[in-house]
């Protein structure tokens, strides 16, 4: 497949390729791949669009029953499907579809995406008799249905949706499937292109089909594995990646909806900037490296913007900073720091208080905010909507905050929070940056140490030198704070993408539910999870609440044997559970099922994503977290930490794509009784 793209690339006439017209299909012609084998293409003289791969026959039949036309209203270049009229029904001619997608590309003209919407349908919902009977002709092109189709759509009932979901373009699609589901279609009308505008430059389009220039971009296209080298950005991805913004800018979404991949979009874009120097990072090393390897994929035939681009886990690459700036820092262990604070304890300071208690304000207070005397933790702006401690209480704690801070001098050890004040007190005096640029993925989880530093970074540096993607509903290790105070100030340069990618309908409905479909943040950004839609349907997660961990790990053993038997490889299932006590309950499942699975806790989870996910021990006294809730101080503190436990549970359950088993001990986590409400 790829030699015969090669040579239509350097020989577009196809002299020694066999080239036949599809006699039915004015502009399509197939070319030879193998014996059975035929790419199918579109020839206009202008642009060869390589549209599709299959066996000989289905290779005709697709294209017998395509047109490439741009649409009259948007002016995007559509690949339309005839619609076909039997009897009284319409039928949507969809079935060679289930064909191997084609993932092909052209050097002159654009690139199709795989012809694989099937599994785009909302079943196992219900629908009005015939949801879009009183849409008119405008309402429908406004959101780029073909004119063909426009009756179609009015007449289909719940029998027919399915087929027509899979044969509509995709922003067709999505409008209608939101407007079924409660959404409105004034929200997805679609840009339209000025009169004589290239329909390949349209950004619905460009979901579709990619323009590739020139024979080496066309061999990193074919070279690179092709779900990862080239996603298809939704017109809602595209937008935010090439915008100029002025300053900094976030974009935000449900689980799935494609963040990451806007950061890692976002960053080659910039690296391609001949005086940039990008630096994309995000929370963790295993996160990092996933950037990492998608970074390269994208960078393939463009080493120039690869060298450019530098791809770091945040802590990472503050500590290669402070090591170019100040030398090797001496780091202080968590542990280190909850010993220190016991000691003090035993010396009999910090009465009143409870060592958890004392660790946690000292690591999203005292630590994170840096602060070294008794009047800068009096004056503290308090995190979100966290109490003061009383004069007594507080000074009470400080003194083991002194002692911690004395100690910790003596040995002449920095904490991570430190290391970042430091860099922040060297970046505002003038310190050179090696990047002019950072994109940070999951950067609901900055802490406030981070957020300071990277403020530091966008006021030395030019206006969009900061871009940040993440998800409210996802923040699990910090409490909230404000950006806007720390002076990361997103505020008019915020956005929410709504069309979920990773995880099918069933599942992201279930999930919904642990959340608040509109969350703000502590500056007043409202991130609105409503019209969100999944582009994929799937069975409905399975729940269940057992007698003990004996009878759960038999469950969700059968459960997950199930899906092997359903052909899921091993490695495409995972068992999550809250925290490292319950590794053995997921351990007890997966050896009975006699096969090799991960086993991992939720916050390692973060930002990964599986076929199948069972999310195991969901017991009464294992979410929310008894240990993590025990510390906390005041009411306003206990709902921050119990919203971060829920937003756990999402996190776990939004890393399924297709099937997901939530269970635990009866009675079971108080979130379980959201989900079943
Ligand atoms: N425009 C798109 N077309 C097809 N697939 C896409 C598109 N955008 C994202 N995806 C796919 O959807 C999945 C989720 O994307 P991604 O990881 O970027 O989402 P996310 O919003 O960062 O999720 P999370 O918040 O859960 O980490 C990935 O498999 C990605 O390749």
């Amino acid at each position: 497949m790829k030699i015969t793209a090669f040579d239509l690339a350097q020989d577009e006439s196809g002299n020694g390729l066999s080239l036949h017209r599809v006699e039915a299909a004015p502009g399509f012609w197939t070319a030879r791949v193998s014996q059975d084998i035929r790419i199918v293409l579109h020839k206009d003289g202008q642009h060869t669009l390589l549209a599709w791969v299959g066996h000989h026959d289905d290779a005709y039949h697709w294209a017998e029953r395509r047109r490439l036309v741009p649409h009259e209203r948007t002016g995007a270049m559509q690949l339309v499907e005839i619609v076909e009229r039997t009897e009284e029904r319409l039928v949507y001619t969809n079935t060679v579809e289930e064909a191997a997608p084609a993932p092909v590309a052209v050097p002159t003209g654009a690139l199709a995406r795989p012809a694989s919407r099937g599994d785009l349908p909302p079943a196992g919902r219900s629908l009005p008799l015939r949801p879009f009977a009183q849409l008119s002709d405008d309402d429908l092109l406004n959101v780029g249905v073909p004119r063909d189709w426009l009756d179609a759509v009015r007449s289909a009932d719940e029998a027919s949706v399915d087929g027509l979901f899979s044969s509509l373009p995709d922003e067709a699609a999505e409008a209608l499937l939101d407007f079924a589901t409660g959404g409105r279609l004034q929200d997805h009308v679609a840009l339209q292109a000025s009169p004589g505008a290239d329909p390949f430059a349209h950004p619905d389009a460009q979901r579709r089909f990619r323009a590739v220039d020139g024979v080496e971009e066309l061999k990193a296209a074919l070279d690179a594995p092709f779900a990862q080298w080239a996603v298809f950005l939704h017109p809602a991805q595209r937008a935010p990646v090439t915008r100029d913004w002025r300053g900094p800018a976030r974009v935000s979404g449900s689980a799935g909806t494609g963040k990451t991949i806007v950061a890692l979009h976002r960053a080659v874009h910039l690296a391609g900037r001949t005086e940039a120097q990008v630096l994309l990072t995000t929370f963790s090393k295993p996160l990092a490296a996933s950037l990492a390897g998608k970074a390269e994929l994208m960078t393939e035939a463009a080493p120039d913007a690869r060298a450019r681009l530098t791809v770091r886990a945040i802590d990472q690459a503050a500590y290669e900073l402070y090591v170019r700036a100040f030398g090797q820092p001496n780091m202080a262990t968590a542990s280190q720091v909850r010993a220190t604070i016991k000691a003090a304890m035993d010396s009999g300071l910090g009465a009143g208080h409870s060592p958890a208690f004392l660790y946690e304000e000292w690591d999203e207070l005292v630590d994170a905010w840096g602060l070294h005397d008794a009047d800068a933790y009096a004056t503290v702006p308090r995190i979100g909507r966290r109490t003061r401690l009383g004069p007594k209480q507080r000074e009470s704690a400080w003194a083991v905050f002194a002692f911690v801070r004395e100690r910790l001098a003596a040995r002449g050890v920095v904490t991570t929070a430190d290391v970042y004040g430091r860099l922040t007190r060297w970046v505002e005096d003038g310190g050179r940056l090696p990047f002019t640029h950072v994109v940070v993925d999951e950067a609901q989880d900055l802490s406030v140490a981070q957020a300071r530093f990277l403020a530091a970074v966008g006021r030395a540096g030019i206006a969009d030198a900061l871009f940040f993607t993440g998800d409210l509903g996802q923040r699990i290790f910090h409490l909230p704070f404000s950006w806007a105070k720390l002076g990361l100030d997103v505020r008019g340069r915020a956005q929410v993408l709504k069309v979920c990618y990773r995880t099918s309908h069933q599942i992201r409905r279930i999930a919904d539910r642990l959340l608040a479909s509109e969350i703000t943040d502590q500056d007043g950004i409202e991130e609105s999870r409503r019209g969100t839609v999944s582009v994929f349907d799937g069975p409905d997660p399975a729940i269940g609440l057992f007698d003990d961990a004996v009878a759960e790990a038999a469950s969700v053993s059968t459960w997950l044997r199930s899906r092997l038997a359903e052909g899921v490889a091993a490695n495409e299932l995972v068992v999550l559970v809250r925290s490292e006590q319950q590794l053995d309950r997921g351990h007890a499942a997966v050896k009975a099922t006699g096969s090799d699975m991960r086993v991992m806790t939720m916050h390692d989870a973060k930002g990964l994503e599986f076929r199948t996910v069972a999310v195991m021990a969901l017991d009464e006294d294992v979410l929310p977290d008894p240990g993590r809730l025990s510390g906390i101080g005041d009411v306003a503190d206990l709902e921050a930490i119990q919203d971060a436990e829920r937003h756990l549970l999402y996190v776990a359950a939004t890393r399924a794509r297709d099937h997901l088993m939530l269970s635990g001990v009866a009675p079971g986590s108080e979130f379980l009784d959201d989900i079943m409400k």
